[in-house]
């Protein structure tokens, strides 16, 4: 492992314990998706292993797997339509507490167990903490309308791009069955009016801006040296 990727490793494994350790005894979880929250994982099945008791509500089939491997008890939205907090990473995070992600194409199943959440832990290294949005923002799309709605995409302003596999030829297919579209766009003036714009394309299931959850936001971000929490009373408005 090159400087470079040690000082990543440090400032994920950093943010994703500490998210761990903030998990009380009892607590239903919703467990995130990516390779931030993997760290967090890793620790809470420590604590599990110490005698602790949680239940997590995994947001992707690569979270239940890991959590299953990590001995985590699982549990659904259905047993728990509300739960105590959730934990998960993400691409970018602006001063408003906004969020893309996505990377993963985890997205829908990661906004339906944030909104069921009390509390959401976002767990990021501090490259991920911009002053504007650059990422792409993922939608997942209905494969029956992807076309239609790529061209309504296209008169919001962005380039959507249809993702592909890496060791699949063709798209993309989500745990859900759809396809991923990456919209780029020059610059995002209005991230929670561009989220309620996608939203009301037919065929776009979810799109990866995270707008309105500041107030049950805490963002972990990790460097080499530790972390530090921002919180909606950082907020400059
Ligand atoms: O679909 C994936 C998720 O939104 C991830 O939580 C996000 O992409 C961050 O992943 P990572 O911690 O691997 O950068």
């Amino acid at each position: 492992m090159d400087e470079k990727a040690r000082a990543l490793a440090a400032a994920k494994s950093a943010a994703g314990f500490q998210a761990a350790d903030m998990v009380e005894d009892g607590m239903v979880i919703g467990l995130g998706t990516g390779s931030t929250v993997y760290y967090m994982i890793e620790r809470l099945s420590a604590r599990v292993r110490e005698g602790l008791h949680v239940t997590g509500v995994p947001t992707s089939f690569q979270t239940a797997m890991r959590a299953r491997e990590y001995a985590i008890p699982l549990t659904t939205l259905d047993d728990h339509p509300i739960i105590d907090m959730a934990i998960d990473g993400a691409d970018e995070v602006d001063p408003h507490l906004n969020l893309i992600k996505g990377r993963g194409a985890a997205m829908t199943r990661e906004k339906c167990v944030a909104a069921a959440a009390f509390q959401f832990i976002v767990v990021v290294d501090e490259a991920k903490v911009v002053s504007r949005f650059a990422a792409p923002v993922p939608v997942e799309i209905l494969p029956f309308a992807v076309t239609p709605a790529m061209a309504q995409l296209r008169g919001l302003g962005c380039r959507p791009v249809i993702r592909e596999g890496v060791k699949k030829d063709g798209p993309v297919i989500t745990d859900n069955g759809n396809f991923i579209v990456d919209c780029t766009f020059p610059s995002i003036a209005d991230p929670a009016g561009l989220e309620k714009a996608m939203a009301e394309i037919p065929g776009v299931v979810e799109s990866g801006l995270f707008c309105g959850y500041a107030n049950k936001i805490t963002v972990i971000v990790g460097n080499e040296k530790g972390i530090k929490k921002i919180t909606s009373a950082d907020i400059v408005p």
